[in-house]
């Protein structure tokens, strides 16, 4: 058992945190040997199954993400842009893999991955899940036999505690649709429809986001022209789908050489 590799979830205490410290403890691939809250949490020097509600499972709650990094093989962080960015740099320096489910980052956070990219393996998706994953690649497809008589546009629906929008999903179905239309994805997309918005635009993708209640998420990739839709569409009842992905992601990157990988990489999903 000692000699699986070593697993340190971040954001212990949040809904993915709590359910990818599950996974790993359930996990006969894996040991969870680490979780890491903010200084101050109410969780910090607390047994993880016990602050979880359950029984003691020798792992406890640090705010010292740099020590517990350094006993891992992979660090699973599904957490906020600022943090992840931060664990980004302890992770390269622990030189253990990077998983990386936070959404919302920005142009600057994502140059700042990349920079740590240099020293180790960060597998990055805004979605973990097979599903999604394989999504993308049936609006590629799509969009790529379509014409822009078809006009794409992606839901979201999410519970009511999520920060950032659109979710990190709806831009990687966005980027999906882009690539298939061969168009940039900055240039096309349209977010944030309020007022007199005018007609919209031939070509362009737009994105619209529902927040409510307890909806673990939902996407559609809509291509509507005159006369007929189709829809693509993907639901997650339960975050294990998330987590899973994120554990698989975590052992196939062990030994890779560093730089910048998604969950079509691990997948397997990757075009020739
Ligand atoms: N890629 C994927 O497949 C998925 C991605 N996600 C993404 O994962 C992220 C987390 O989602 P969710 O679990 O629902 O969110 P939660 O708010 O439930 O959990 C976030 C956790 O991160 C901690 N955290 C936030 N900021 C910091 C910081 N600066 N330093 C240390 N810890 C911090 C929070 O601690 P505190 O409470 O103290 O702030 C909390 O424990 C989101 O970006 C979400 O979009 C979610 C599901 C699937
Ligand atoms: O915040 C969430 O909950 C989720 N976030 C990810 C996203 O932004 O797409 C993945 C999933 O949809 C749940």
């Amino acid at each position: 058992m000692t000699d699986l590799p070593g697993i340190v979830v971040t954001g212990a205490s949040g809904r993915m945190g709590q359910m990818l410290m599950r996974t790993v403890l359930e996990s006969n691939r894996a040991r969870l040997i680490g979780a890491v809250e903010r200084q101050g949490h109410d969780w910090i020097g607390r047994d993880v199954g016990e602050a979880m509600g359950g029984g003691a499972v020798g792992v406890k709650v640090s705010d010292d993400p740099l020590e517990v990094f350094a006993r891992a093989h992979a660090v699973i962080d599904f957490t906020a842009p600022a943090a992840t960015v931060e664990f980004a740099t302890l992770t390269a320096q622990a030189r253990a893999v990077h998983v990386i489910g936070t959404t919302g980052l920005s142009g600057a956070d994502l140059a700042k991955l990349k920079a740590a990219a240099r020293h180790a393996v960060i597998v990055r998706a805004g979605n973990m899940s097979l599903g999604v994953n394989l999504l993308t690649q049936l609006t590629k497809k799509v969009a790529a036999a379509l014409d822009e008589d078809y006009d794409i546009e992606v839901i979201e629906a999410h519970h009511n505690q999520k920060v950032d929008a659109p979710s990190g999903t709806a831009l990687m179905l966005g980027q999906a649709a882009a690539d298939g239309r061969g168009v940039s994805l900055d240039a096309a997309s349209d977010r944030g429809r309020d007022g007199i918005t005018g007609k919209r635009e031939r070509g362009h993708i737009g994105f619209s986001a529902i927040r409510g209640g307890d909806i673990v998420g939902e996407h559609d990739v809509m291509f509507a022209a005159a006369g007929e839709r189709i829809i693509l569409r993907h639901i997650a009842t339960d975050r294990a789908v998330f987590a899973r992905g994120a554990l698989k992601a975590a052992l196939w990157g062990l030994g890779r050489k560093p730089g910048e990988y998604d969950m079509l990489d691990v997948l397997g999903l990757t075009e020739n």
